[in-house]
């Protein structure tokens, strides 16, 4: 490869853009592929893109376009920013235009719908490609559009694809960390976004920090329970694509899941909500695919369940949260005590005959 290769990103999203940028401001040749040829267009002439960041000046050395074979032919790495509702699809058009050498990395934090499959998995099946790998972190595209400074995860089992996205990305104000664990960080990107709808959710309602605390906290435990219980490594799950991205998600107005868990709480329905956003919230369908998954897998997810019941079945998220409260005891960090033990014991606890004051057994 040649020292400032081409790269492309596919899809002018919010954070699409944002990528793009970074590479483009560290002096790689950017091609930003957006399906629409007018926006391309627009984002030549003007060097913004007014839908998605509408703020944020794009480097002379990106160039959009709306012809995805031109956008391919000679990239040597890819990104690919889509939703994950329109991924497969941007795929199977791509698929053509790629060549088994080029370096392809999904920054999607979504679960695909039919067989329940990540982005990567995808791109595997798909191209047969080696170097594959995955974006994910705390990185709201708007804050990294402003220059704040960021760090995000690399991972891939392939290290000349971690070394590449490391050099072309890595700022003054974005860090790039590697990782091997590919599912777990990908799962990690995908399950926060629940845990942000609920967590904005019990912001609008009024919930203190004790609560978002709580909430986090077990948001960890359970996106890595059900994580692990699909391959992931639980200290993935430490990382900045781990509690790093759910504390982050969990925290701000500009994520757009926590932004309709808002809505949600100050009493508007799910259709409304997420008309209102106008940009992808990757979260309510994965609320919906992971509860199916889990419960055909046996894996405890109170959190998960108890969203569902709000998105879809249009619970109130109040009665929810004092169910969850009354839920059976359970255990801190279940990889230290499991929660089996815990269980365990509390029914011993309930089968043993109450204990008798001291005071009794003295007048027997
Ligand atoms: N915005 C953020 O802060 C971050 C987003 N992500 C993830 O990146 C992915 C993309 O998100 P954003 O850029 O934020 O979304 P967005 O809602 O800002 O933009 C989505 C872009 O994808 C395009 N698109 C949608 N479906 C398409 C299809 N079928 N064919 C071609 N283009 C299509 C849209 O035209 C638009 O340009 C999501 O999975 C999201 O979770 C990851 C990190 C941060
Ligand atoms: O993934 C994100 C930050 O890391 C962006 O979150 P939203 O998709 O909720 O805006």
């Amino acid at each position: 490869m040649s020292q400032m290769f081409p790269v492309t990103v596919l899809g002018g999203g919010s954070f699409g853009t944002a990528l793009a940028t970074i590479a483009a401001e560290n002096g790689y040749p950017v091609t930003l592929w957006v399906r629409n040829a007018e926006l391309a267009q627009t984002i030549n002439e003007t060097r913004y893109n007014p839908r998605y960041q509408p703020d944020l000046k794009l480097p002379e050395s990106l160039t959009a376009t709306s012809d995805l074979k031109a956008a391919l032919t000679g990239a040597e790495l890819v990104f690919m920013s889509i939703p994950s509702k329109g991924f497969a699809d941007v795929l199977a058009q791509a698929r053509s235009y790629l060549t088994p050498d080029q370096i392809l990395v999904s920054t999607t934090k979504g679960i695909e719908a039919n067989g329940f499959k990540l982005m990567s998995q995808i791109l595997s099946e798909e191209t047969g490609s080696t170097h594959i790998g995955v974006l994910s972190g705390p990185n709201l595209a708007g804050e990294i559009a402003k220059h704040q400074l960021t760090a995000t995860v690399i991972a891939s089992e392939d290290d000349q694809t971690r070394s590449r996205v490391q050099q072309v990305l890595g700022s003054h104000y974005f860090r790039v960390y590697a990782n091997t664990d590919i599912y777990g960080v990908e799962l990690g990107g995908a399950l926060k976004n629940i845990y942000a709808i609920a967590a904005g959710m019990a912001s609008a309602l009024g919930m203190g920090e004790n609560t978002r605390s709580m909430l986090v906290t077990r948001s960890l435990a359970e996106m890595s329970r059900f994580a692990v219980s699909l391959g992931a490594n639980p200290m993935t799950f430490l990382g900045l694509a781990g509690v790093g991205d759910l504390i982050v998600t969990c925290s701000s107005p500009l994520s757009r899941n926590y932004r309709v868990g808002q809505a949600l709480g100050e009493g508007r329905s799910l259709d409304e909500a997420v008309d209102a956003l106008g940009q992808v919230a990757e979260g309510v369908n994965t609320v919906r695919l992971v509860k199916h998954k889990a419960e055909a897998m046996g894996i405890y997810m109170p959190l998960v369940t108890g969203l569902y019941e709000v998105l879809f079945n249009d619970h109130d998220p109040r009665d929810i949260a004092h169910l969850m409260m009354n839920n059976q005891q359970s255990t801190d960090v279940e990889f230290v005590l499991p929660r089996e033990e815990v269980i365990k014991s509390a029914q011993k606890v309930a089968r043993m005959p109450a204990v008798k004051a001291s005071g009794d057994q003295t007048h027997e």
